[in-house]
């Protein structure tokens, strides 16, 4: 048994609120999302019957990123989509990344959702979201304005 890690959250959120909007979305409490290993953000995988019925899950969240101007760190082999929230910058677990847990959480369910068997949740899609996050994200570095 590891020792659970605990939330980190962006200095721009207090963690008194934090933990309180973070709480129920934790398997630890019932819910589905389990920290990452620094603390900085919470990830699960969702399952659904086809990958029609996941590229729709994914298109609504897509959707709302635009929305909320905030992205995932994700990944998607046929069925399965893996999504990790956090946040770059301010670096930590931000409102947007609970208000956005919350939302996946519902709308997978309208998607239904399919139960990952116990155990086999874990590290499915973290590798690929991982190495996309380590090479290739350049997304929150702040932009320098033009003209
Ligand atoms: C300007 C724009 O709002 C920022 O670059 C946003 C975009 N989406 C973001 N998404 C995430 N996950 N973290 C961020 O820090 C972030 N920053």
């Amino acid at each position: 048994m590891s020792s659970q890690p605990s939330p980190t959250f962006s200095s721009n959120y207090s963690p008194e609120q934090g933990t309180k909007d973070l709480s129920p979305l934790l398997k630890a409490n019932g819910g589905k999302w389990v920290l990452t290993e620094s603390g900085k953000g919470v990830e699960r995988s969702f399952k659904f019957k086809t990958f029609k019925k996941t590229w729709e899950f994914m298109n609504i969240v897509a959707a709302e990123c635009a929305v909320k101007k905030h992205h995932p760190e994700w990944s998607n082999v046929y069925n399965t989509t893996f999504i990790r929230w956090t946040t770059h910058s301010p670096p930590g677990l931000s409102e947007k990344d609970v208000l956005m847990a919350r939302f996946c959480d519902e709308k997978a369910g309208e998607c239904g959702e399919l139960e990952v068997e116990e155990g086999k949740e874990g590290d499915m899609g973290s590798g690929l979201a991982d190495r996309v996050a380590a090479e290739g994200a350049d997304c929150c570095v702040p932009k320098k304005k033009s003209g």
